[in-house]
């Protein structure tokens, strides 16, 4: 049924605003951080099921799974047998061989810019004085759980994201979660896509569980896995569950629901600009996606491309949901898009214009940067490299991208000859000393006096 004239305004979106004061950037921040990761009732929710499971363990997550995704889990069969997983394997690769083609693409692009990033974390030292050293040595976590969204989309995609780091990290084991369905696909799979299944066989995971939401993480935390951290992007539960869970064990970075800034120019082509915008608001309904350009002729021919591809798209209600709450046209002149870009941080943001590299200096905020109009955010979700796992709601301010890091941890060293002691002694019981903690000081002096006896007193 096509919309009454009535409905294509009030749905087919958004109208062109103009940024004309750097004072109202605050305002335009305010309104594109969507409410919804923090509001009250998702926290009150989050907090209900985590302290259920906390309390009550596995039968309090299937229990949750069979209210939130209408899936009885038997607790004695969670696990997706390894045979599903080979089964579905073995049947992409003979059935669909060009979608087998394209995932080991992924898998090798995602593991290759892993590893280029494991050879960039290097073990330090420094020598002391007397001979001695101090340093400090990255190790791997030894338990980690990894999230797959599954919701709304299935992303096989993320398997490899958030997998292929934590392999190539070194961690010992990996658990990974993902929403069952109540649709049957592989036997012993609770519905989960093939597709995910086969790529977990594709990169060795031998770990799958039918958990979704914040039941999926209360479990991964308090339940048997006991992980030491969990990572994975998913909706505004999963993001507010991480948050809950910090100190508990610890997370990757908040990575809720999706947003995109696209800064373009005259030299845009808007029919790319329009399908960048819904690739993302097609994620989700709090998705974010928000062209900024100071060509109003641009603006104006992105929102015709919106207006009639939203209309033919077999996403279209979702589009129509995220575009309707959290899609903006603005016309902004280049300091105050930097501006804005600076202070939101979105989670993406692609520069099309004709001299994106102009750009770059002062554009240190957003998650990740697609430099140029050929970089379509698109490549970046699917594995050219670099990871899609990306903080969001304006936490790309101070954290990372998902990568081998978030798996490894440093931990310091401190090697002491006895001479190096000695020569330490006299100022550290010093301030010591004037901290009022006496024994610090007498600790460290003893070392200072030993350093000749040493091999007196040896028994
Ligand atoms: N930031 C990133 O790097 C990144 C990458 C990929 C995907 N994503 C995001 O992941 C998200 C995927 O969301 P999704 O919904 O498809 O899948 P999801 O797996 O994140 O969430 C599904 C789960 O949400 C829980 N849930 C749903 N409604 C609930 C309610 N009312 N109360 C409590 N729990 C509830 C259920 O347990 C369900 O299993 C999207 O927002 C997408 O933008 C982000
Ligand atoms: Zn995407």
């Amino acid at each position: 049924m096509d919309p009454s004239p009535n409905e294509v305004h009030r749905c087919y979106f958004i109208s062109i605003s103009d940024l004309t004061n750097r004072a109202d950037v605050p305002g335009w921040v305010a309104a594109l951080a969507r409410s919804g990761e923090m509001e009250e009732d998702t926290r009150e929710a989050v907090a209900a099921i985590l302290r259920d499971v906390r309390q009550n363990g596995l039968p309090a997550a299937v229990a949750w799974t069979a209210r939130l995704d209408g899936v009885r889990l038997d607790p004695a069969a969670l696990g997706v047998p390894a045979s599903a997983l080979e089964a579905a394997r073995t049947d992409l690769d003979r059935n669909q061989p060009d979608l087998m083609a394209a995932l080991r693409e992924m898998i090798a692009n995602v593991r290759r810019f892993a590893e280029g990033q494991r050879d960039c974390l290097r073990d330090l030292e420094r020598p002391l004085p007397g001979g001695g050293t101090v340093g400090e040595r990255w190790c791997p976590l030894k338990t980690a759980g990894v999230y797959i969204p599954g919701g709304r989309a299935f992303y096989p995609s993320t398997l490899a994201m958030t997998v292929i780091p934590a392999q190539v990290a070194g961690v010992a084991r990996i658990v990974g979660v993902t929403p069952p369905k109540p649709e049957p696909t592989l036997p012993g799979a609770w519905g989960i896509d093939p597709l995910v299944l086969a790529c977990a066989a594709e990169l060795g995971l031998t770990e799958l569980y039918p958990f979704g939401g914040a039941q999926a993480l209360g479990w991964l935390a308090y339940g048997e896995p006991a992980v030491d951290l969990v990572a994975g992007p998913g909706n505004r539960f999963v993001a507010e569950a991480k948050r809950q869970l910090i100190g508990t064990c610890g997370i990757d970075a908040l990575a809720g629901p999706t947003e995109l800034l696209v800064i373009a120019d005259g030299s845009a082509d808007p029919a790319w600009v329009a399908e960048d915008l819904l690739a993302q608001a097609e994620h989700d309904p709090d998705a974010a996606a928000v062209l900024v350009s100071a060509d109003r002729t641009l603006l104006q021919a992105v929102a015709a491309e919106l207006q009639a591809r939203v209309a033919a798209s077999p996403r279209k209600a979702v589009l129509e949901q995220s575009l309707g709450a959290h899609g903006r046209l603005v016309c902004a002149e280049r300091e105050l898009a930097i501006a804005l870009a600076q202070a939101w941080a979105p989670e993406h943001l692609e520069l099309c214009v004709s001299d994106p590299e102009a750009w770059l200096p002062a554009l240190t905020a957003a998650g990740a940067l697609f430099i140029g109009s050929a970089s379509a955010e698109a490549f970046g979700d699917y594995g050219a490299g670099p990871n899609h796992v990306l903080p969001t709601n304006r936490s790309a301010r101070y954290t990372s991208p998902l990568g081998v890091a978030t798996f490894l941890k440093r931990q310091s060293l401190l090697r002491l000859t006895p001479a190096d002691a000695a020569a330490m002694a006299p100022w550290v019981e010093r301030l010591a000393e004037a901290e009022g903690l006496v024994h610090h000081g007498r600790s460290a002096a003893l070392r200072a006096a030993g350093a000749g006896l040493r091999a007196h007193h040896r028994p």
